[in-house]
Parts: C-alpha cells; structure tokens; sequence
C-alpha cells in the first residue's frame, strides 16, 4: 500500500501572486526542542489562510517568524520576490494581532488607532481622520475617546485590529484574536474580520485551534500537527478529502469514527473491510477496492462521520453494522446516538506518532522530531530520551452516529446501521489516506 502525502500538491491560487513563501522553515528553540520542521508554504496575494492545529503543534511560532519577531533556524521566508529572512520586522510590511490585543494604556482609543500613522510622519489631523474611519468600520466609534482599560474584551480587539491595519499593511497575521472573548462576541467579531480583510483585499494568516473559524474564514485552510503542515486546501478539501486521519479527527463535530479494521480478499477479488465480527464490503469499481485488493490481510483505519450511517430495519442489507444503543444526545437538528458494536476505535491522536519503545520490537521506531532534525543538520541522533507514551492508540468505543430527532428509540436497543461505502475514507496504519489524489 502507497500511502499517498500531501508532499508536493499543486498550489491552487497560482493565478495569483504568491504574497508569502515558506521555504524549508524550522525553529529549533535553546537548541534542542524543534517547534517547527522544515515546513514549506505558499500563500497567495490577498488570500485568507487559517494555520489550523493543537496546542503546542508550532502555530504562533511561525506566524513569528514571518512577522521576524523570532528568527529561523533554517529555511526562507519570502515576502513576493524579496527574500525577507533577515530583514527586520518593520521593514516586512507585516501587522499583527495577538490573543490579548495588547494596546498603548496611556493613549486614547484614537490615539492608539492613529499612532502607526504618527510614527510614519503623517500629520496629526489626516492620521486622526483615518483612525476615525476604520473605527466606524469596526463599530467603535463610540469609544473613540475612551481609555483601554474601560473597554470590553472585543472592544480591544477591534482597536488592536484597527492599529494594526492602520497603515495598510501588506500582511495581516492573527494570532488566535478571539480566543478570550464570549461566543456571541467571538461570532460578530469572526464576521467582521472576514468582510474586513476581503474588502481590504489584505493577505491575512489567522492561527487559529477552533476549526469553526478555520472553516468559516479561510479561503485555504493549512492543518499543523508536531511543527509540520498535514493537509491543504479549502474548508470543503480539507473537511470531505482530508490526508490524513488526524486531519479527519481534528475537522467535524462530532468527530468522526476511526474504525481498525482488516483487508480480507475473497473470489474474484472482492474487498472486504472486517471490524473482528463484523464487516463490510467494497463494491469492484471502488477505487480503494483496486488499491486494496492487493493487500489481504493489512490492517487499515476506515473513517466514517457520523452521517455516514443510517438506520435500518432489514437484516439483509449490504455493510449493515449491528449494535446496542449506549446513550442518545439530543442535539436540535439532529440526536446522536452512541452505539456499541464492539469494533476498535482509533485515536486520530495518536495515530502517527512515535510509539514508545517496548510498545513493538519489532516496529521500526519513528525518528523523533528533533532526532530527524539533528541529522538533517548533521549533528546525528539526539541522545536517547524516552518517548512519551500517550495511551494506547485503539480502544473499543462507540460510534457516534447521527439519527432523526424523532426516532424512538431507547437505550439499550439492538439497531442495524447501514454504512454508506461512498461516505467512507480508508486509511493506511500510519493514518494516511490509500486513495488519495494529489490536489
Ligand atoms: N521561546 C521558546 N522557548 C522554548 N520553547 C518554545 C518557545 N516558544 C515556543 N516553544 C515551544 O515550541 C512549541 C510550539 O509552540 P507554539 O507556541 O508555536 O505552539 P502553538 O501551536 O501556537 O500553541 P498554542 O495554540 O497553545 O498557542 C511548543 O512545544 C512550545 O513549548
């Protein structure tokens, strides 16, 4: 089996001037923990791109190194045609915003807004002009002789973001903006980003860990895991195509069932997928059907979201899972039932990860990040250190399925789910997709 990874997909906005490019970049921090691994990126002139991933995955580090606030370890930064690794930040024609827009506490809300403009020696009346301008764009023109510390969380922000684009920049990076303000406020304020920047046609990166505003606002979403990029593409790619089983796990509510399964080949070459008593079958023409009937017996993931199930009543159905209803979720739109049907669970987060050493002798230990990079570098492997054992990586669980609202059911029911074969995805162990086309 080929896993296929998302190394060298073509870059889809290449109508477009590239505004940034990330050539190979690292950080290796105090010169042993490796934020960021050689991680290479495009992003178009006035393209919206979300740096999507966990905490701790490298986000903010890079958003700093492209506003040069942290220098590389390796690797170029480009702005356009000019290479941008070494210059200072000032002269990047980058702005930014962070989690807590941190604001001038002595100036005035319009003071705060116009003094970009001071500094780069417009006169008092045309910066204040401009201030007030961006502050009715932002809905803060009420507050425009205000202090900081008298406004609202998302009043700052919005003055945070009005400094920053004060001057025009020709980068916009965010860094997780909304995160300390209330749902409500997080909503309006999200929107109003999204209009912003697409009006001022800015190349914004927004680092983000909600996929809600990932999905909701980028043009491209990028998804970091371990300080390298997994998946690109738009909300829909990354969501319906995703590369890997971590992206699937990390985008969707509920999170989709990673189900273990096994490849067994029967006559004539027919797929089929066996969750231990269980199983389901690939129709011929399947495409991951002529990829996988060369591999009997190897163990594969099969992710299904929630919707990808539905009730039925025959026994005779083909891909029919059988299981007992554990508990239901009303949910509005829709119930979620949590069903036992004694299958292995996978856990997106685990999957492709170092394992820990005793967990397989014979399983070729994957190099660890900073062991890959001290090679690269020439220093040779890190000294040993233990992995960090996480858990295992399978557990039987539920799955999480999504049933009418008006289904009456209880729990404790025996159902019959049938499996929609065009909805799945199938993954290799490491958690790559068998099927994947390059985009
Ligand atoms: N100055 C530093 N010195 C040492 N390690 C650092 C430093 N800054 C970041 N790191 C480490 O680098 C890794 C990436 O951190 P980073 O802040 O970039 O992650 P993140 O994805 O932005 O996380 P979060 O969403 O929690 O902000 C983390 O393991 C962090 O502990």
């Amino acid at each position: 089996m080929r896993p296929c990874l998302p190394v060298d997909r073509k870059f889809p906005y290449k109508a477009y001037m590239t505004a940034i490019r990330l050539d190979g970049v690292s950080k290796v921090f105090d010169g042993e923990h490796l934020a960021v691994d050689e991680l290479s990126l495009e992003i178009g002139d006035g393209e919206f791109m979300v740096l999507l991933g966990p905490s701790g995955c490298g986000k903010t580090t890079l958003l700093r190194m492209i506003a040069g606030l942290e220098r590389v370890t390796s690797g170029e930064v480009w702005f356009g045609r000019t290479r941008g690794t070494d210059l200072a930040p000032r002269e990047r024609g980058v702005a930014m915003v962070f989690q807590t827009g941190a604001l001038y506490p002595n100036r005035t809300v319009q003071e705060n807004i116009m003094f970009p403009l001071q500094i780069a020696g417009k006169d008092d009346a045309e910066a204040g002009s401009t201030a007030v301008g961006l502050a009715q764009i932002l809905s803060i023109e009420s507050v425009l002789d205000r202090m900081p510390w008298t406004l609202s969380g998302g009043q700052r922000q919005r003055v945070a973001i009005g400094r920053a684009l004060v001057r025009r920049p020709k980068v916009f990076l965010l860094d997780e903006p909304l995160s300390n303000l209330d749902a409500t406020m997080r909503t309006e304020l999200r929107q109003e980003i999204g209009a912003m920047t697409r009006d001022l046609n800015v190349t914004t990166l927004y680092v983000t860990h909600d996929q809600v505003e990932a999905l909701t606002l980028a043009n491209r979403i990028a998804v970091m895991r371990d300080g390298r990029i997994e998946d690109v593409g738009t909300p829909t790619q990354v969501y319906n195509d995703p590369a890997t089983a971590f992206v699937a796990g990390f985008l969707g509510t509920p999170r989709i069932n990673l189900m273990s399964a096994t490849v067994n080949v029967t006559a004539h070459h027919r797929v089929r997928l066996e969750f231990g008593s269980q199983s389901i079958g690939l129709d011929p023409t399947d495409r991951r059907s002529l990829i996988l009937r060369h591999h009997h017996g190897a163990p594969v993931i099969v992710g299904a979201r929630s919707n990808a199930f539905s009730l039925i009543t025959t026994q005779d159905a083909p891909n029919q899972l059988t299981g007992t209803i554990r508990a239901f979720e009303f949910h509005g739109q829709q119930s979620i039932a949590f069903v036992q049907c004694g299958i292995e669970i996978v856990d997106p987060d685990r999957i492709g990860r170092p394992r820990p050493a005793h967990a397989s002798p014979l399983a070729e230990p994957t190099p660890s990040l900073l062991g890959r990079f001290r090679r690269r570098i020439g220093l040779g492997a890190a000294p040993a250190t233990p992995v960090e054992f996480h858990g295992p990586s399978h557990r039987r669980a539920d799955l999480v399925v999504e049933l009418p609202v008006d289904t009456e059911l209880q729990r404790g029911t025996r159902i019959q789910l049938a499996l929609d074969t065009s909805k799945i995805h199938i993954f290799d162990h490491t958690g790559h997709r068998v099927d994947r086309i390059t985009r």
